[in-house]
């Protein structure tokens, strides 16, 4: 898959994200922090990774931001996007099984190197749900835009 990716900061597992998504044979696009000469502020560059995979140019995105929250809402603020802030793999697993979650949001203050291998390895072998409840928690979202 293609993999935009976004940090509006080098702290914490910002670095190691770009290289634990390409050793799993993802290619990327890098904002903010990670790609210097853009703008690094969490609206800025967690909305610009965000608007490549309602536009088509990735498959998913990644967020990242000192809290995570900041680069989840300003993700979130794209139609069509489903950016869900994940803390642990379980999160991650059921974010992309109960909503078929199209951003990755982390927090660069609480991932730790480990959580981060394991949420990247939840996040990537999780699929949406078909279950007809879960499809409809989807489409509702669709229509609440
Ligand atoms: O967590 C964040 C937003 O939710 C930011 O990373 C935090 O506000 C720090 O930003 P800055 O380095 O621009 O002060």
């Amino acid at each position: 898959m293609h993999i935009s990716l976004a940090s509006d900061s080098l702290d914490g597992v910002a670095s190691r994200l770009v290289a634990e998504v390409e050793r799993r044979g993802h290619s990327v696009t890098l904002y903010g922090a990670l790609a210097p000469g853009g703008r690094a502020d969490w609206a800025w560059c967690s909305s610009a990774a965000a608007k490549n995979v309602t536009s088509g140019h990735s498959d998913q995105a990644i967020v990242c931001c000192w809290t995570g929250t900041g680069a989840s809402i300003a993700a979130n603020k794209i139609a069509g996007v489903r950016a869900a802030l994940c803390v642990d793999a379980a999160t991650a697993e059921g974010a992309r099984r109960w909503n078929d979650a199209n951003v990755l949001a982390l927090s660069l203050r609480l991932t730790s190197d480990q959580t981060l291998v394991e949420i990247l390895d939840a996040w990537f072998a999780g699929k949406p749900s078909t279950a007809d409840e879960d499809t409809a928690n989807i489409t509702h979202l669709s229509d609440l835009e």
